[in-house]
C-alpha cells in the first residue's frame, strides 16, 4: 500500500469509530421524515441500515455526514458530529448516490481531483480503482458508466482517504449477482479490519448475507436494531411424525415445550438430535426434522411495509417545494 498522509502503516490496521444516533428527528415543513431515531453502529460490523422506500434511510445518512441539519437529536461518529471532525474524508468515506460524477470527466480524473482535496495522490487513485475492479474503464468518461461502474467508482471514492467508517447509501443497487458477491467480500475485508461499515438497502434480501447487524426503520421511526443472527431467530425445531400428540407428551417429559404448526411440532429447542433421540424412544417414526427458520421477506414485510406512509397513508409534501427551506446546507 503506497504510504500517503492519510494510510495506516502496513498490519497495523486502525479500530473504527461508533456511530451515534439520538433521538434524530427531520422535518421538511410539516412532513416528519424521521422521527426521535436513535441506533448504534459498532466498529468491525457490517450493519445494514433498511427500510422500504422514502422511510427515511437517505435523510438520516444526509444528517449522519453534516449535508442537512436535524430538526432536534444528534448523529454522531466516534463521538463528533461530522462537521467537527478534522479531516474528515479521512475519518468517514461516503457515497450517497451513485450519479454525481461529471459525465465528461473519466472515473481516474474524478478520483485524482477528489484526491487533491484531499492530498493523496495519483497512485493511491490507481490503487483504489484496481481495488474496485475498474482500472481500465476508468480512463473513460463517467457519463458512460452502467449503473454498477458508477458504484464501484463511488466506492473508490469514499476509500480514497483509508477512513475508518464507511457509509454507502444503497451500494447494491445495479450490481448483478457477482456484483453483489464482490461487495460483499469488499466490505467483510474492511470490517475484519476494525472499520465500521453502514449500508442501506430497500431490501433486506439483497443484504441479508452481507450484514452482521441490522437496523430497520419504518416512516422515520425505529422498528428493529439487532443481529442477523436475531432476526433469523433462534428458529427452535420443526419436527414432523405419525401421532403428534404422543410425540409432544414424549417431548414434555423431556422438558421440551412445542406447539402445533400445520401438522408438524415446533419444539423450543434448536439440538436436532434431543429431539430425534426423544422420538425414537417414545418409538415414534420421524417425517421431518429441521431447524425452523424465519421467513426474512415475510418478517420485513410485517416490520415496514404494513405501516409504510408511502403506500396509501399520509401524503408526503412535495420535495422541491420544501428543499428551498433548507439554507445552504439542504
Ligand atoms: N428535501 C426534502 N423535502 C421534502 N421532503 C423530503 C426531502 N427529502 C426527503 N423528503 C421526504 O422524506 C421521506 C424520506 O425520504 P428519504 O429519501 O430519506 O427515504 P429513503 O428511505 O432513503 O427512501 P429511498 O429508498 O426511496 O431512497 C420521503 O417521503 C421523502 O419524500
Amino acid at each position: 500500500m503506497t504510504a500517503t498522509a492519510t494510510t495506516s502503516p502496513p498490519g497495523t490496521p486502525r479500530a473504527g469509530a461508533r456511530i451515534e444516533v439520538r433521538d434524530l428527528t427531520k422535518q421538511f415543513g410539516s412532513f416528519t421524515a424521521v422521527n426521535a431515531l436513535s441506533f448504534t453502529v459498532e466498529p468491525g460490523r457490517i450493519t445494514g441500515f433498511l427500510g422500504p422506500n422514502g422511510a427515511g434511510k437517505t435523510t438520516t445518512l444526509r444528517m449522519l455526514l453534516g449535508l442537512i441539519s436535524p430538526t432536534a437529536g444528534s448523529a454522531t461518529i466516534g463521538g463528533r458530529q461530522y462537521r467537527e471532525i478534522e479531516a474528515p474524508m479521512s475519518v468517514v468515506g461516503s457515497a450517497l448516490e451513485a450519479t454525481n460524477f461529471h459525465p465528461g470527466r473519466s472515473g481516474r480524473d474524478h478520483l485524482r481531483v477528489l484526491g487533491d482535496t484531499m492530498g493523496v495522490g495519483g497512485a493511491r487513485v490507481d490503487e483504489m480503482l484496481e481495488l474496485v475492479g475498474i482500472p481500465a474503464a476508468a480512463r473513460k468518461r463517467a457519463g458512460g458508466y452502467s449503473m454498477g461502474m458508477r458504484q464501484r467508482l463511488g466506492l473508490a471514492a469514499a476509500m480514497l482517504g483509508d477512513p475508518q467508517v464507511l457509509i454507502l447509501d444503497e451500494p447494491a443497487n445495479g450490481l448483478d449477482p457477482e456484483g453483489i458477491r464482490w461487495l460483499r467480500g469488499f466490505l467483510r475485508h474492511l470490517s475484519s479490519q476494525g472499520k465500521t461499515v453502514l449500508i442501506s438497502s430497500h431490501m433486506l434480501q439483497e443484504v441479508e448475507q452481507t450484514v452482521d447487524d441490522v437496523v430497520i426503520i419504518s416512516n422515520g421511526r425505529l422498528v428493529k436494531q439487532g443481529t442477523m443472527a436475531e432476526l433469523h431467530g433462534n428458529g427452535g425445531a420443526i419436527v414432523r411424525t405419525s401421532d403428534t400428540g404422543a410425540l409432544a407428551g414424549a417431548l414434555r417429559v423431556a422438558d421440551l415445550t412445542s406447539t402445533e404448526q400445520d401438522g408438524a411440532l415446533l419444539v423450543d429447542t434448536s439440538d436436532l438430535r434431543l429431539v430425534g433421540d426423544v422420538a425414537l424412544r417414545a418409538g415414534l417414526p420421524v417425517y421431518e426434522l429441521k431447524v425452523a427458520t424465519t421467513d426474512l421477506e415475510d418478517l420485513f414485510f410485517q416490520l415496514t411495509e404494513g405501516t409504510n406512509r408511502n403506500l396509501g397513508g399520509g401524503t408526503p409534501p412535495q420535495r422541491d417545494a420544501i428543499a428551498g427551506q433548507e439554507g445552504a446546507n439542504g
